[in-house]
């Protein structure tokens, strides 16, 4: 069936959005899925469309946007853009879609540094550039390094800083983690993969999303095994590094923290979960 019941009595965009959820019921957030695709389709900020476009006819573009979201392929990826702290980024298949887990690590820092701004910040596995470009607008002064091992990834890194006017004050490289960088940096952000490679996933993430973003062997604490160890030879004085974990690994990836002779904090994220690990 069209999106439109004939051609004389089009379908409004309200009973649309209805529609299209009621399709979506392996997401976790079906109406704003539909109410996303629906602000790409018209051209429309989400505010906007919920504000004055209920009642319009719904554009015939929406339906090719459903099918796909229908094929759980992810909302960023169909609309190629997620919003994440203060930022829209561009982003598309070969880069994680930034999740709103992740800015519990901006918040962690912006505590940690209260009125004190980082001046050096280094972002290791960036993807399209999340973490860094959010720290940098939340600090205008700033700078900073993102690296990740993902060309594709880095392209739309680079793109994004282009897109948000930070160019000038972030520098994307290929990198296999902390290996050749020998500066010191006020804030190390680290956003790894901590996934274990047998663990249940949604086919929204393990169908749709790079499998180098995601996995981290048996156990997902190969990454931090790699990247902990060089923490403290690349923080400055007075410096912090924060790191995602998953909501199983405070205890294991503390303890990696500790042997590195680094102090520990954790933050939990808004679902109460320990989120980020505060390492000084
Ligand atoms: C979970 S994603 C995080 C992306 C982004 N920082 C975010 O928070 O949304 C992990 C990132 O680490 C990158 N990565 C994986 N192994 C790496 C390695 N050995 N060196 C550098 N980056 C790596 C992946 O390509 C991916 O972009």
């Amino acid at each position: 069936m069209s999106w439109t019941d004939d051609a004389a009595q089009p379908r409004r965009v309200r009973e649309a959005l209805g529609a299209a959820a009621g399709r979506f019921t392996f997401s976790a957030t079906p109406r704003l899925d539909a109410e996303l695709l629906m602000a790409h389709a018209l051209g429309v900020s989400r505010e906007r469309l919920l504000l004055r476009h209920l009642d319009d006819p719904a554009p015939h573009a929406f339906a090719a946007l459903v099918e796909r979201r229908a094929d759980q392929e992810p909302v960023a990826y169909i609309t190629g853009s997620r919003a994440f702290w203060t930022i829209d980024l561009a982003v598309g298949p070969g880069a994680l879609v930034p999740r709103a887990d992740s800015e519990t690590l901006i918040e962690a820092a912006v505590d940690h540094f209260g009125a004190r701004m980082p001046a050096r910040i280094l972002d290791l596995g960036t993807g399209p550039g999340t973490l860094l470009l959010a720290a940098l607008d939340q600090w205008p002064a700033a700078s900073g390094l993102g690296v990740d091992r993902s060309t594709e990834a880095l392209a739309m890194a680079q793109g994004n800083a282009v897109r948000l006017g930070s160019a000038t004050r972030a520098v994307f490289r290929i990198g296999d983690w902390a290996a050749g960088i020998d500066e010191r940096f006020d804030l190390v952000l680290a956003n790894p993969p901590y996934i274990g490679t047998g663990e249940p996933l949604p086919p929204e993430v393990r169908g749709w999303e790079p499998a180098g973003a995601l996995f981290a062997g048996a156990d997902g604490l190969d990454d931090y095994r790699r990247i902990v160890p060089d923490l403290p030879r690349l923080l400055a004085p007075g410096g912090a590094a924060v790191l995602e974990i998953g909501a199983s690994q405070e205890a294991a990836v503390s303890a990696l923290l500790r042997q590195a002779g680094l102090e520990v904090n954790v933050r939990h994220d808004l679902a109460g979960h320990p989120r980020a690990l505060i390492a000084t």
